[in-house]
């Protein structure tokens, strides 16, 4: 490898330890105007040797030309659906038929369930090759274009591993609010809520505009069995990931009984606004995978799971500021 190749090698290196601390543990290792030109410097040496531009080259990120349409992609392992509770007694219902199947030595894991657009992040030795929307859960939409603008996602991980991960993308609450500031300013109809803003985004055919929309994400899930990796329950799983480089909501939390998971709902009913992001609830899981398979799954969702629903808010109408003038 000559002097050259080696100096691509290590910007590479360096641009995604940065990235990382940057975008994924928010916690910037190296100022902005630092981190620009040592970006400055890979595109440069890569304009002038092509031949040593790396497919996960952070350069790699905003890809080429838009793309005529979505490949469809059938994912390895469905990605399934929560089912749904909606106040105390169906928790204690769910607690219960978990205690019938499996006895009482169990504990859960809750996270704060954001409301986003569901994902999977296909990895071959450590490299992002593919993401695809969830779709009906069998079959989905290629968008890896569009998620490689998405700077949580690492184009490539701490580990070589092949893995598939699951996550959900979102829109921050202030990203949306510009958003939708500049649509109005441009004439354009305003998105309704962040939910629609990220899906309507990764649905653009050209990898640009889903650059300029401030997307990011939150990995919950590994495709298939995690046991593969040496991993015997959720919150293990959740740590795993993070040592691998993914972003994981740190928000979560082992529950040793139910009345802790009505507790950590109750706590977050009441900070839900002080988030930056939109979360429509908060799901709860068994968290040892020994308890998970026992319990299996139904045709579409794990019956070691739920999701319990925030109540939707009663929609205020927008009371017109009249001129009075
Ligand atoms: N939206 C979320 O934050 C979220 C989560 N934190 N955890 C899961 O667990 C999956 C894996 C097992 C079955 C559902 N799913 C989530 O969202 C899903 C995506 C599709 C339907 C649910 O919204």
């Amino acid at each position: 490898m000559n002097d050259i190749e080696k100096r691509i090698v290590e910007l590479n290196a360096l641009l995604h330890e940065y990235g990382h601390a940057y975008y994924v543990l928010d916690k910037p290792l190296v100022s902005d105007a630092e981190y620009d030109r040592l970006l400055n410097e890979l595109i440069a040496l890569e304009k002038q040797y092509p031949e040593f531009i790396y497919p996960d080259s952070p350069t790699q990120r905003i890809g080429g030309k838009p793309l005529e349409g979505f490949k469809k992609v059938t994912h390895t392992f469905p990605m399934l659906s929560l089912s749904n509770a909606f106040n105390d007694a169906d928790l204690r219902d769910f607690d219960r038929k978990i205690r019938q199947a499996i006895g009482d030595d169990y504990s859960y894991v809750c996270e704060l369930k954001i409301d986003g657009l569901a994902i999977s992040l296909k990895y071959e030795n450590g490299i992002f090759v593919q993401g695809a929307t969830r779709g009906d859960g069998t079959v989905g939409e290629d968008i890896t274009m569009n998620l490689k603008t998405i700077r949580a996602i690492p184009l490539r991980l701490k580990e070589p591993v092949t893995i598939e991960v699951r996550g959900e993308a979102y829109m921050p609450k202030k990203s949306f609010e510009a958003l939708n500031i500049a649509r109005e300013e441009n004439g354009d109809e305003p998105f309704a809520n962040p939910r629609n803003a990220a899906a309507g985004s990764l649905r653009q055919l050209d990898p640009k505009i889903a650059a300029s929309r401030n997307l990011s994400t939150f990995i919950y899930a590994i495709g298939g069995d995690g046991e593969a990796y040496g991993i015997d329950s959720h919150s293990e799983m959740l740590d795993y990931l993070e040592t691998l480089g993914f972003p994981s909501n740190k928000e979560r939390q082992l529950c040793a009984t139910i009345d802790d998971v009505i507790a950590f709902i109750n706590k977050w009913t009441e900070e839900r606004p002080n988030l930056p992001y939109e979360i429509d609830g908060i799901v709860v899981k068994v968290n040892r995978y020994a308890h998970q398979d026992e319990l299996g799954y139904t045709a579409k969702s794990p019956r070691w799971a739920i999701a319990y629903k925030f109540p939707a808010e009663e929609v205020v109408t927008k009371v017109l500021d009249i001129d009075l003038t």
